[in-house]
């Protein structure tokens, strides 16, 4: 197609375009470019029939647009000039414009000079969408998102020959300062062509709205944070500025994007230990107290975690003075309870409340789905107590049939029952007796026990069965529970009073999910389950993306599962239950390339790996084929063991047998 009949197709698709944009139809353009259409023809006026000549403002009014934005020129020259260089070959050039659209610094070719201020790729040319029609910069000025303005997506027929690409800077506080633009006089006629230079764009616009902001806070703390703890300190992607009690002085732009999600509209309306939900001495100390400078935190609307580190203020001494006072109140180490965790915000606030609490005579209710290690909490906490050198005594409500339940708690006297010893027997109340006992699973307590309990605690008395006098007891009650009481006190089948005696306070367990810690606790269990195998990369990646809905009774159960396994020092994703390979897969295959799958094939010894049949025979095997067994070290239901053996064809020898006798 001739320039001529190009551009007259293209003024006749502007007019028809109008008020009323058809959509689906092909020779319209995106709905955001369609916008900017019809503000140059209802807004501006501009006419597409009537090109406008590129307009470079005079050098007077180029400097008072550069002096202001003088600040941010001074920052975005590194990355501007970084940018450039790796776009110039491809026939791009470079502006920089100022929230007005007029550019205010240019990088291009010095060779297509004439040509290249003849289509307004020049510095002071006006880009303003009112100006030039639709254009990337004066669009992106409206809309405030990048964009690609491509070919016929331009207003103006002078422009129908470009490709321009633009992404904005906005200031800490959401405002626009400038529009970073990569454009070339020619390029493909597919739009796509175009999307790297978008992410190119967009990435060079974020990093020069950071450079800004850590510059316009210098003498700020600054709280940088990003999802992966391995990126954090080369690409922490949210900046929050700080004053000195924690308060939020500014956000960069994803910064100001979580606020969003978590509904706070004013960002200088609330801390960020509020944001955070932990304490302003947790954020104040991660340089000082976290080995790697990192510290995990988890935000409170949308409960994602989220790693973060501090920029610390030069020269600012009341911000040091502020800091030495607050870290004096330092949290004491207690080895017991300390290793527990590495790095979690739930499980810090948990241990800092145990450590608080530990040798106190306070009852403590502690709450968690199954598998969470709250009988691990419970004995660490007592180890860690003044109590340690008296007994631990641990009572699974929900395992003791209920008819035996009351004699095991609180004992008999002799003859009390037939079949019973003929000394009676001391109940497990009185074995812990000056130590702690550790009541597992207490919403599961029938209601005439929990009576009986009450008293016991209110009076520090125990009645054994058969007996007429009392004995004193001095017992100190962990309760421990994964299901809702206040739910079971509103059905009738749990006593208020028993709930208040037991919660002089509440300590929380994480799901093991939900840990941001879930490598250190890989390392540590694996350590315990044989310190001579080590992980390879791909089976920490598969047990780190897996859901573990059993805890870290599962991932307890899948590593001694995987050492049995692996027959070497090594435990690769190969050795690990089907789910995790198929997880594994699944996730890989939708993120890595095909050429960077070969990593996952299994390499040890060049034996093919163990298929699941044959893992699931040697585990049968190992447990004499007692499915409840292997349903425990797998960490799953006894019906999954029986479907994944129908799913096998594996048979129980019995069964074979008995098939083959009929
Ligand atoms: N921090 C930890 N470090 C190492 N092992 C742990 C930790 N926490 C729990 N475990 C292990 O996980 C398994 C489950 O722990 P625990 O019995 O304490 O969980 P629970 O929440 O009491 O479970 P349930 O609700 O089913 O009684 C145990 O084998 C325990 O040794």
């Amino acid at each position: 197609m001739s320039d001529i009949s190009q551009q007259r197709r293209h003024i006749e698709t502007i007019l028809s375009y109008g008020g009323h944009p058809v959509k689906g139809n092909s020779a319209f353009p995106p709905e955001l470019i369609g916008r900017s259409w019809q503000r140059c023809v209802n807004e501006y006026g501009l006419d597409p029939s009537r090109p406008r000549p590129a307009r470079i403002v005079t050098q007077q009014t180029l400097l008072e647009h550069q002096d202001s934005v003088d600040e941010l020129l001074n920052v975005a020259r590194a990355g501007v000039e970084q940018l450039f260089t790796q776009i110039a070959s491809l026939g791009y050039v470079l502006l920089l414009s100022d929230y007005r659209g007029i550019t205010v610094q240019f990088l291009g070719n010095k060779k297509d000079d004439d040509l290249l201020r003849q289509a307004g790729l020049y510095l002071g040319a006006d880009w303003s969408e009112q100006y030039a029609g639709t254009c990337a910069v004066g669009t992106c000025i409206q809309e405030q998102q990048a964009l690609t303005c491509h070919r016929t997506d331009h207003f103006d027929t002078s422009h129908i020959g470009l490709t321009c690409t633009a992404a904005p800077i906005k200031d800490p506080f959401g405002q626009l300062l400038a529009v970073l633009d990569i454009s070339a006089l020619h390029s493909s006629r597919s739009p796509d062509s175009q999307n790297f230079a978008l992410h190119l764009t967009q990435l060079y616009a974020r990093l020069i709205e950071d450079a800004y902001f850590l510059r316009r806070y210098r003498h700020s703390l600054i709280f940088k944070c990003d999802q992966s703890r391995e990126l954090v300190q080369v690409n922490g992607q949210l900046l929050f500025a700080l004053d000195e009690q924690g308060q939020i002085l500014a956000a960069n732009t994803a910064g100001r994007a979580l606020l969003s999600q978590c509904q706070v509209t004013d960002q200088t309306c609330i801390s960020l230990p509020n944001l955070l939900e932990c304490q302003w001495r947790d954020i104040l100390s991660i340089t000082y107290e976290s080995k790697d400078g990192i510290r995990a935190f988890r935000s409170t609307g949308t409960q994602q975690t989220l790693f973060g580190m501090l920029i610390e203020p030069t020269m600012n001494a009341s911000y040091q003075k502020h800091l030495s006072d607050v870290l004096t109140h330092q949290e004491e180490s207690v080895p017991e309870l300390d290793r527990l965790c590495a790095d979690d915000p739930a499980m810090r606030k948990t241990i800092n409340l145990a450590k608080r609490l530990r040798h106190r005579d306070m009852n403590l209710l502690i709450l968690g789905d199954t598998g969470t290690g709250k009988e691990v909490l419970a004995q660490a906490i007592h180890s860690s107590s003044d109590r340690s050198d008296e007994p631990f005594v641990a009572v699974n409500c929900a395992a003791i049939p209920e008819s035996l339940i009351e004699s095991e708690l609180f004992g008999y006297t002799p003859g009390t029952f037939t079949g019973g010893r003929a000394k009676g027997a001391k109940g497990l109340i009185q074995q812990a007796d000056g130590g702690t006992l550790f009541l597992d699973e207490i919403g599961d307590m029938p209601l005439h026990l929990q009576t009986r309990l009450l008293r016991v605690l209110a009076e520090g008395l125990v009645l054994p069965l058969g007996a007429v006098q009392p004995v004193a007891v001095n017992i100190r009650v962990l309760a421990a529970t994964h299901c809702d009481l206040s739910q079971r006190i509103s059905d009738g089948r749990f006593r208020e009073d028993l709930f208040y005696r037991l919660n002089g306070a509440t300590l929380k367990l994480p799901t093991l999910n939900a840990r941001a810690d879930k490598q250190y606790l890989i390392q540590t269990l694996l350590q315990k389950v044989n310190p001579k195998v080590r992980l390879r990369a791909d089976a920490m990646s598969a047990l780190l993306a897996y859901h573990w809905p059993g805890n870290i009774r599962q991932l307890k159960n899948t590593l001694t599962f995987a050492e049995a396994i692996c027959e070497s020092d090594e435990i690769t994703v190969q050795h690990l239950p089907e789910e995790f390979v198929t997880h594994h897969h699944q996730v890989h295959e939708a993120s890595v390339p095909l050429a960077q799958t070969a990593q996952y094939t299994p390499a040890v010894n060049n034996q093919p790996p163990p298929t699941e049949s044959a893992m699931l025979l040697d585990l049968l095997q190992r447990h004499h084929w007692n499915v409840s067994a292997v349903a425990r070290q797998l960490g799953v239901s006894r019906p999954t063991v029986y479907r994944r053996m129908a799913k096998q064809n594996i048979v129980p020898p019995n069964h074979w047998q008995s098939h083959h006798k009929s």
